[in-house]
């Protein structure tokens, strides 16, 4: 079996920096490395971005045309078909998988969305544990600060109300799932990754 790690987090907060990073720090040591993400590219990621993230690439904004039960079926669709045609084929064959955002993503946003959590976790019973989380942790100022160059101008104060949820949502899941590690995310790019190095040959690499 291969190695599963997942990036996790509010809009910002690094997740995309650091799974390349890593996906190259694993490719050093001679592994075969997927490099994923959670909407997907398919076509159901595709229908995910026409019809529930509305506000643009970042998708923050509340301006959902159809019903939050209806966005987290969306994303739990497209996560199964993630799951069953790329992760675990990828897990089987040995490779080591890296997901920015997965099923917490769904716990995290979803929830905040009014949604019960309990029938979100029962909704994404089927995706896979990964064996390391990654969750990238920073005040939302900071995450606002990093993103501002990505073209937010509407309805600022309603994501910023959004996005503190979403992280306290994020803190509430690191004590109900154990896979789940916090990283001090408002450090520099470089001591983050040590960081995660650092998470990978403690709770993956020493284990196997
Ligand atoms: N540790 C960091 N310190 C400062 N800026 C960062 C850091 N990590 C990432 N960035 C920058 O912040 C922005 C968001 O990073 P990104 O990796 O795309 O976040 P996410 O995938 O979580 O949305 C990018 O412009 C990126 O270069
Ligand atoms: C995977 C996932 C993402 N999201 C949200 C988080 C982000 O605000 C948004 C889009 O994710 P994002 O990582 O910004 O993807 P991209 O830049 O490729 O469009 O979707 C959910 O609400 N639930 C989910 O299950």
């Amino acid at each position: 079996m291969g190695i599963f790690v997942v990036m996790e987090g509010i809009d910002g907060a690094g997740k995309s920096t650091q799974a390349k990073l890593l996906a190259k720090w694993f490719e050093k040591k001679g592994y075969e490395v997927v490099l994923t993400k959670e909407p997907t590219d398919t076509a159901f990621g595709k229908l995910i971005r026409r019809l529930v993230l509305t506000g643009g690439k970042e998708g923050i904004i509340d301006g959902a045309r159809i019903s939050h039960e209806a966005e987290a079926l969306l994303f739990a669709a497209d996560r199964a078909e993630h799951v069953h045609k790329l992760i675990k084929p990828s897990l089987e064959s040995g490779k080591v998988v890296i997901s920015d955002r997965y099923f917490y993503s769904s716990l995290a946003y979803q929830w905040a969305r009014g949604l019960d959590l309990k029938w979100l976790i029962d909704l994404n019973r089927f995706a896979v544990r990964p064996d390391l989380v990654v969750l990238l942790d920073l005040p939302v100022k900071e995450s606002m600060k990093r993103i501002n160059g990505r073209g937010i101008k509407t309805e600022f104060d309603k994501i910023v109300e959004l996005q503190k949820k979403v992280r306290e949502n994020y803190l509430k899941l690191a004590e109900m799932f154990p896979e789940i590690k916090i990283v001090n995310a408002q450090n520099s790019i470089e001591d983050i990754h040590r960081d995660i190095v650092g998470l990978v040959e403690q709770e993956i690499l020493s284990k196997v």
